[in-house]
């Protein structure tokens, strides 16, 4: 798996917001919005591209169309804030959801919502989750994705702890991930530390859903 950590100094200031716990939950939606622009910027420049012809009004010439647009997958309920943001950057691109929430005490993802094509043979998925922490929920939305036959995903997030990126390498799944920052790690509530909290409760409210 190609880990690429974005090094930007607009990339670490919208980070910085995210992180600090006094932001309100306006401003982080804001920063993340923001952030995943730049990240989903920076993840795909490699993306496949054709040329074909065009006219401008003075003459012909050669224009530049993405040769497979992807499928964007946000994971539910975070990576909702990112979806809006990678779908302004990639508008060729359709969407899929997954919905994950990891139980508080064994920290094990719990799916509640998989809504994606049946065949996925040959297509190029983008998953949108701000965090990596155990890599539980990415390894179990990518193996969603994998299971309809992609062989071809971008995982992108804002905050990656290395056990999870550990755990997404050795699942064999992801060719290539995207990340603002790889933190510390994780503490005993299996939190990234030093992180920027729950990203879902502080984009949409703290409440009990299971
Ligand atoms: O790598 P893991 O240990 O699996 O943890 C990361 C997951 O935790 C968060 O979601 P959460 O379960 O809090 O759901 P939410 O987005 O609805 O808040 C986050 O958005 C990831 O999906
Ligand atoms: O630090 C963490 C870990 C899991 N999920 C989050 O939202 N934050
Ligand atoms: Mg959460």
């Amino acid at each position: 798996m190609d880990v690429h950590v974005v090094d930007h100094p607009l990339a670490a200031l919208r980070l910085t917001t995210m992180r600090a716990a006094e932001t309100d939950s306006g401003t982080f939606r804001a920063s993340l919005h923001e952030l995943t622009t730049l990240l989903v910027y920076e993840a795909m420049r490699g993306i496949a591209a054709e040329k074909y012809p065009i006219s401008t009004p003075v003459a012909e010439t050669t224009g530049t169309r993405l040769a497979n647009p992807p499928l964007l997958v946000p994971v539910l309920r975070a990576g909702l804030g990112m979806a809006d943001a990678a779908h302004a950057i990639l508008p060729e691109a359709s969407m899929g959801f997954v919905g994950l929430a990891r139980d508080e005490k064994t920290h094990e993802p719990r799916a509640y919502m998989e809504s994606l094509p049946d065949d996925l043979t040959g297509r190029h998925v983008v998953v949108l989750d701000p965090m990596l922490a155990t890599g539980g929920s990415l390894v179990a939305c990518c193996e969603m994705i994998a299971s309809r036959g992609c062989t071809d995903i971008d995982v992108i997030c804002v905050l990656a702890a290395p056990e999870g990126v550990e755990r997404l390498r050795a699942s064999g799944l992801v060719p290539r991930m995207t990340t603002a920052s790889i933190d510390e790690g994780l503490n005993e509530e299996a939190f990234i530390v030093p992180g920027l909290g729950d990203a879902g409760d502080r984009q949409f409210g703290a409440y009990r859903r299971f």
